[in-house]
């Protein structure tokens, strides 16, 4: 067993939900422990992974939120700084699923959100449990 940070960024209520839901169950499934944090959006996402990783007290970290485009270039700064973030830490060997989504509307968001449909979370919490599987083989544990 080993234990699990979902680290939300609450932008959209309703979507998250779907999103937490579906991260939760495929990590219960493989039988982990799991907390949720929540952070104010998207940017914020790879510096909390990155406090709570120093800190020793998880194993793997799943990332969640919902990034949909406005009128600005800000879309692409918020869905690609968070995404460079997380790979950052992920190349530096922390386990991190990253369930953010990039979307053009709220009809591609729940879709995507739904553990029903294309069940983004869950893909996610499943990404971070298979890096921390292959972390914990290359290391010998
Ligand atoms: N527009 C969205 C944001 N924007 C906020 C940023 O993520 C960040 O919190 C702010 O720039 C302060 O540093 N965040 C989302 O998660 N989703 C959005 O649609
Ligand atoms: C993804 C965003 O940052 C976006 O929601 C902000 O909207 P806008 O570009 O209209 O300010």
């Amino acid at each position: 067993m080993a234990r699990f940070l979902i680290v939300e960024a609450r932008f959209y209520d309703t979507f998250n939900d779907l999103l937490v839901s579906g991260a939760r169950a495929a990590l219960a499934e493989a039988g982990h422990e799991v907390e949720t944090i929540c952070v104010p959006g998207a940017l914020e996402i790879p510096g909390a992974i990155a406090l709570a990783s120093e800190s020793g007290r998880y194993d793997g970290f799943v990332a969640l939120g919902v990034v949909i485009r406005g009128e600005t270039y800000h879309f692409e700064i918020v869905a690609g700084e968070s995404a460079r973030g997380i790979l950052a830490l992920t190349m530096d060997g922390v386990p991190i699923g990253n369930g953010i989504l990039t979307v053009e509307n709220e009809a591609q968001a729940r879709v995507r959100a739904d553990p029903a449909e294309k069940d983004k979370g869950g893909e996610a919490a499943r990404a971070a449990i298979r890096l921390l599987e292959l972390k914990n083989n290359f290391s010998g544990n």
